[in-house]
């Protein structure tokens, strides 16, 4: 709510951060807000929740969502992600739509074009060409004027969310760009995602890390319980659902050296995001068909759609 006493002159939205799997939402998003809050590895369809994390640039406070892949439908998972994705879009107040600067307008990204313009997105969208570093100048001014031609992108931007170029005219941007309005989130704040998905997306990614190919990405982790302790430490209990017995095998390693490693990476990483000392407890199990179970979903911040699929 809005008071007479607050200024008048700070600005704060929300932004989505869209387009193909592998664009660089994440990285982009680690980049901007400064803090470890997504996945950020090789592979494809790697972010399930809708993530957010908030940066402040000038007066203004831009809350990021950081959407699923938006990509073709085909198991009720990915229908999940998809509606998950248009879901974030639609109720934001700026759209970044990245395209990747060597892949170009692929039949992928033509797509979320044509979903924008169906959605009658009325935020204004603006086009974040990525990974700039992998092209030649000219390749870029042909690839803006080429889909400058198909949507009307509010903005162009040339950046490289891993080097950083042009990340800093972008926030600047967004910052200009948000309504007019008080902070949504307490300024000390830097994600709205409580600590214990963060913690649980931290030990995923040192598993995913880890097992390369081994296990397909089904495979979920809980935070089940987070204890603070007297002497300033936390106590974390995770576990770690795959979906068939034959990878809770491939999880333990031999020996257990395959969890063992796991749990030394993610307890090292949340030491350092959290500056305290951590207790990490992970436990294996297995939970066939949990892609089925809505309660997953829900947990994963997505709407299970039943009857689907
Ligand atoms: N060369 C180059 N690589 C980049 C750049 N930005 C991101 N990448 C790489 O692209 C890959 C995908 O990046 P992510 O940030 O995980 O992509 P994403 O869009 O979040 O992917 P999903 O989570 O699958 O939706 C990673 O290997 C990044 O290191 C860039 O500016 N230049």
């Amino acid at each position: 709510m809005k008071t007479e006493d607050q200024p008048t002159d700070t600005r704060a939205g929300f932004v989505a951060l869209i387009g193909e799997p592998n664009a660089g939402k994440s990285t982009l998003l680690n980049r901007m807000v400064g803090a470890k809050v997504s996945i950020v590895t090789h592979k494809v369809q790697t972010t399930r929740a809708r993530i957010r994390g908030i940066a402040i640039e000038a007066k203004a406070q831009i809350v990021f969502v950081d959407t699923p892949g938006i990509f073709r439908p085909r198991r009720r998972l990915d229908r999940s992600m998809v509606a998950a994705a248009w879901g974030g879009a639609s109720d934001a107040d700026i759209v970044c739509l990245l395209v990747e600067a060597h892949r170009g307008l692929t039949p992928g990204v033509r797509a979320i074009i044509d979903a924008l313009k169906e959605h009658k997105v009325s935020a204004p969208v603006a086009l974040v060409i990525n990974k700039i570093d992998r092209v030649k100048a000219e390749a870029l001014l042909a690839l803006s004027a080429e889909a400058n031609a198909e949507y009307p992108f509010a903005h162009t931007f040339m950046i490289s969310a891993e080097r950083g170029h042009g990340a800093a005219d972008l926030g600047e941007w967004l910052a200009q760009t948000l309504p007019l309005g008080p902070w949504l989130y307490p300024e000390d704040q830097i994600a709205d995602l409580p600590m214990r998905m963060i913690a649980a997306e931290i030990t995923r990614e040192k598993l995913t890390l880890r097992l390369h190919e081994e296990i397909p990405y089904q495979l979920t982790v809980e935070t089940e319980n987070w204890e603070e302790r007297k002497d300033g430490s936390a106590r974390i209990d995770q576990l770690i659902y795959v979906a068939r017995p034959g990878h809770k095998g491939i999880v333990l390693g031999k020996g257990g050296e395959t969890i063992k490693a796991v749990s030394t990476a993610a307890r090292a990483e949340l030491e350092e995001f959290t500056g305290r000392k951590i207790h990490l407890f992970l436990q294996v199990k297995v939970r066939e068909n949990w892609l089925d179970e809505a309660e997953r979903y829900n947990e994963m911040g997505l709407n299970f759609r039943d009857g689907d699929g």
